[in-house]
Parts: structure tokens; sequence; C-alpha cells
């Protein structure tokens, strides 16, 4: 697939990502109002740093950072199915409240995968937020706190790439 920046259509503005974010955050932050212990907010690198940094800025409860580098599309526009960690958590997670940050779920290979590993440490608790959910698939993943459900196109910007450009485009487009 190659990109004609002509017939680029604009899916979501930054005005409504950002409103997105804010009423994500309400939720969020209403969620763990009964919960004394810190927030421990995994952004899943690369695709929701823009997201990850909206989002946090909205949630009104103690929070510590935390930042995992994983991949599987590896340049293309299909999930290769098989999850490539370039970095992960240092820290020890056992009893801590985790919320998992991402900017889509597609195929949901990689945040089964993200689930599937943090829960080995143990945690207190597993909360899931995504900006984009795509509807073409089945895969049974529930989302707590889910951004927009969208249809069935590649889409770029906002922190997502087609192989490896286009992450900042302050807008989410796609190409038909
Ligand atoms: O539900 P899935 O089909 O697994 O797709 C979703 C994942 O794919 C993308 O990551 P990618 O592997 O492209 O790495 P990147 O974040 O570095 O772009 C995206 O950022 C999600 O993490
Ligand atoms: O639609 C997408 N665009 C960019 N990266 C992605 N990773 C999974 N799905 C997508
Ligand atoms: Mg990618």
């Amino acid at each position: 697939m190659d990109i004609d920046p002509k017939k680029l259509k604009v899916l979501l503005t930054e005005e409504q990502i950002l409103a997105k974010a804010k009423e994500l955050g309400k939720q969020i932050t209403e969620y763990y109002k009964n919960i004394k212990e810190e927030i421990v907010a995994v952004c899943a690198l690369k695709g929701s740093v823009h997201f990850f940094s909206d989002l946090v800025k909205n949630i009104d409860h103690d929070m510590t950072y935390h930042f995992v580098r994983v991949s599987s599309y590896h340049g293309g526009t299909e999930s290769s199915g098989k999850i490539t960690v370039n970095s992960w958590v240092k820290e020890n997670l056992e009893n801590k409240h985790i919320l998992l940050i991402e900017d889509i779920v597609d195929t949901g290979n990689t945040i089964r995968f993200l689930i599937d590993e943090f829960k080995k440490q143990k945690p207190a608790s597993i909360k899931l937020t995504s900006l984009l959910i795509k509807n073409a698939h089945d895969h049974g993943i529930h989302v707590d706190f889910p951004g927009f459900e969208i249809d069935n196109y590649f889409v770029i910007g906002y922190g997502l790439d087609y192989d490896e450009k286009y992450r900042n485009l302050p807008f989410i487009g796609y190409v038909e």
C-alpha cells in the first residue's frame, strides 16, 4: 500500500480525540476513586504515545508511568501474528492496579499478549483503555474504557504508522 497524501481522508480530528481523552479521563477517575493506591499507567509504544499523553492529564488520581514497546506489524497493514517485545516494565507489579493504554485494538493479538503477560506479574487489577477499536474482528477483547469504534480501515496518524511514517499527523486518517 502506498499512501497518497492527496487521497487521505480525516476520520477523527484532533479536537474529537482531545474531547474523547477528556471524557475517558473522567470515567477512569470515577472508576478508581475508591482505590487508594496509585494507578500504574502502561503506555504501549510506539503507537500510543500521543493518546497516552493526552489521557493521563485528564485522570485525577495518583499515578506512575510505565512503557512497553511491542510490535507485530513490521511495516505492513497486516499483523504478523507474532508479538516482538522490544522493551518491558522493569518494576515489580505485584498487587498493583494496572491501566493499559493502547491506541488501537485491531486483531486483538497485541492486547491479548499484553494482558496475558501482565497477569503473570500478579497485579491487583488490569483495566484497558483504547482510543480506537476496529469492529472487523471478533477478538472478544473487553475494553473497559473504549474510545471510538471504527470500520475496517487501515488508519494512520496520531501515533499510528504505516511503515513507521505518518505518526506525527495531528489527526487520524485513512485511505479508501
Ligand atoms: O490488535 P492488533 O492487530 O494486535 O493491532 C494493534 C497493535 O498494532 C499496533 O502496533 P504495531 O505492532 O504496529 O507497533 P507500533 O505501536 O510500534 O506501531 C498498534 O499500536 C497496537 O499496539
Ligand atoms: O489500522 C492500523 N493502522 C496503523 N497501525 C495499526 N496497527 C494495527 N492496526 C493498525
Ligand atoms: Mg505500527
